[in-house]
């Protein structure tokens, strides 16, 4: 199986504040040796309750914070070591979509120099006509019309905002995306909306995500395999049947009966 990224025992400590500068240094560990392979056209599932890691864990795999130790793996090859042409690969074929896309949308922009910006950032030579093609079918793909271009994120919805976030994030043609509880701040039937447009996103252009939420319910519907930290400790990880139907560890047993799961039938299930 062709896996895109190989998380291996990532530590990450951070350094507490002392409250007098008599004291000791302490630390606190976020992460704890948490280990995960990421193949292509899947999606890998991080569940746990808040503080457990998980955004630590995600923004490590992206190489916008360093681990204290460990290392991410970029089709097999350590990212320390890319070449500067290897580097700037990676960093485009890994793209991020957090929680709240209205606040991560620059306000000062309209939709239209949002999604100019990481073609003119990648772009060795910018071609306007050409990037606003793409950006027309991209948002097509959102299922945007071209009439949001000239809105600024504080004219849009939140389901919307999400949307060109989606589209920002596919524009360089990533092959991996973590979504970092990019659902957790819309409406139920919202959530919905985006989570099946994730996943037609994913059929159309096969690329793999690294989905982290604190909801059970959610990383049933969306995951092929699943991994659940608490305390910064990977402490089950499996495929989605092994991880929810037959949990092994009593965390997971906890988190999974306090939950309702819904799939893509019924809505709502078990
Ligand atoms: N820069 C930092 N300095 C000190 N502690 C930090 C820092 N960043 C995160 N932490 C701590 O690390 C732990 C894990 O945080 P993290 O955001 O990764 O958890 P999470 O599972 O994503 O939670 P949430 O869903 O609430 O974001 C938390 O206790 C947090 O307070």
């Amino acid at each position: 199986m062709d896996i895109i990224i190989e998380a291996k025992d990532i530590v990450k400590t951070f350094k507490l504040k002392k409250q007098s500068i008599l004291d000791k240094q302490a630390f606190f560990t976020a992460v704890d040796r948490v280990s995960v392979r990421i193949p292509r056209k899947k999606t890998v599932g991080v569940v746990g309750e808040s503080g457990s890691g998980k955004s630590t864990f995600a923004e490590i795999v992206g190489n916008l914070q360093q681990p204290t130790s460990g290392e991410i793996l970029y089709y097999g090859k350590n990212i320390k070591e890319l070449s500067k042409a290897e580097y700037k690969k990676y960093r485009s074929n890994v793209q991020f979509i957090f929680q709240s896309a209205k606040e991560s949308l620059n306000p000062f922009f309209s939709v239209k120099e949002v999604l100019m910006e990481p073609l003119k950032i990648a772009s060795d030579s910018f071609d306007m006509n050409a990037a606003l093609h793409q950006i027309k079918e991209m948002l097509h793909r959102v299922k945007l019309e071209d009439s949001i271009l000239s809105k600024h994120a504080t004219e849009i919805s939140g389901g919307q905002a999400q949307r060109v976030a989606i589209a920002r994030s596919l524009l360089l043609r990533p092959q991996l995306i973590v979504c970092d509880e990019s659902v957790s701040a819309l409406d139920v039937s919202v959530q919905k909306q985006i989570l099946d447009l994730l996943l037609e996103l994913q059929r159309e252009l096969e690329i793999s995500y690294l989905f982290i939420t604190h909801d059970i319910g959610v990383v049933n519907y969306m995951s092929d395999s699943i991994m659940v930290m608490k305390h910064g400790k990977m402490v089950e990880q499996g495929t989605k049947e092994e991880v929810l139907f037959a949990p092994k560890d009593e965390y997971t047993q906890t988190l999974v009966s306090s939950s309702f799961l819904f799939d893509k039938e019924n809505h709502y299930a078990m």
